[in-house]
């Protein structure tokens, strides 16, 4: 069955630096700076020959890439509309665990952000087989990532890095409410869309704290450049550490690079343990916010509440 109205595709395909979902290898992904983060290529991708999953869902192009798995523009057959739906891969080796892998980080994915009910997260439709490999079935995101648009545009305002950290405080606040920790907040999961919504997205890596979930814990999984000192410890996941990455987010939104990228996986993850985050050259009057986000004790961190106050008070003056 078809839709009488064709799709608008997007021809914009991304590709960011990886996220990881085992212990950093030391000759893994080099890290970036966030114009790295995001490779627009402009020439169309197509679909795999209009393929229909699950009887349903008509792929149509490529949306995005990530290290984990591809996003594709497809039309739901039955409801005549546009959907998103994303697959995670199992790497080359085509080996059953790895397979088992990419099930769970689908799984995951979808119940996590499926239950949280928020204009910021992506809403999940459905989760569905073809094949070996599950499909997350979301809505289509307009807009581009945060990184793509540090990469093309350059650094952003410091007025749109305070109404975009409120935003995404407010986000956050919705995800920890739900029992969820998020782990993977950077520039590349989070969409501008075109209405002006800001949206989180990939829950691959999210953990529910308060449910014995099917993910293992202890295992260190994120994007390294963004994650805080006690993820990199592999410790038990917790929400002040997506205020850290939020403050990695929003240091390279101002900045336009990363706070902690020092060239190579190694110097960066000590960087990212140690050193204070800089330089500063650009944040002005939210420096102060940025930094109490990015302290290295998770008790001395600033916790949504007090971001919250500070943005709002610099927004006033
Ligand atoms: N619902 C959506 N609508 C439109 N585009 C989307 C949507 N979800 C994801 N994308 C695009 O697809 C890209 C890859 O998605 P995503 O980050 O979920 O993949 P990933 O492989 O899990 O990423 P990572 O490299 O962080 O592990 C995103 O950067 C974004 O451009």
């Amino acid at each position: 069955m078809g839709c009488p109205q064709a799709l608008t595709t997007r021809t914009a395909v991304s590709q960011q630096a990886g996220t990881v979902g085992t212990p950093p290898d030391p000759k893994g992904q080099p890290m970036n700076a966030v114009a790295d983060l995001a490779e627009v290529v402009t020439e169309p991708v197509t679909a795999p020959s209009g393929r229909l999953v699950a009887g349903r869902y008509r792929l149509r192009s490529l949306l995005g890439r990530g290290a984990m798995g591809r996003v594709w523009l497809a039309e739901d057959e039955l409801l005549c509309r546009p959907v998103a739906l994303k697959q995670h891969l199992a790497n080359d080796t085509g080996s059953v665990g790895e397979a088992r892998a990419a099930r769970a980080r689908s799984l995951n994915e979808a119940r996590t952000a499926a239950r949280v009910t928020h204009d910021g997260v992506v809403r999940i439709l459905d989760l569905v087989r073809e094949g070996s490999l599950p499909w997350i079935v979301m809505e289509p995101l307009s807009g581009q990532t945060l990184a793509q648009v540090i990469a093309t545009d350059g650094p952003l305002s410091i007025d749109r890095v305070i109404r975009l950290a409120l935003r995404l405080l407010d986000v956050l606040r919705s995800v920890h409410a739900a029992g969820i920790v998020h782990r993977d907040v950077k520039p590349g999961n989070v969409q501008l869309c075109a209405d002006g919504r800001v949206v989180l997205t990939d829950f691959g890596v999210a953990c529910m704290h308060d449910e014995d979930f099917d993910w293992p814990h202890g295992v260190v999984a994120g994007s390294p450049a963004f994650m805080s000192p006690e993820q990199l410890r592999g410790d038990e996941p917790a929400p002040p550490s997506d205020l850290f990455s939020l403050g990695a987010t929003l240091y390279a939104a101002v900045e336009g690079r990363t706070p902690f990228d020092q060239g190579g996986l190694w110097a960066t993850l000590t960087a990212v343990a140690e050193n204070p985050p800089g330089p500063w050259l650009r944040a002005g009057r939210v420096r102060p916010v940025i930094a109490g986000l990015l302290a290295k004790d998770p008790a001395a961190r600033l916790t949504i509440g007090a971001a919250r106050t500070a943005l709002l008070d610099l927004a006033l003056t």
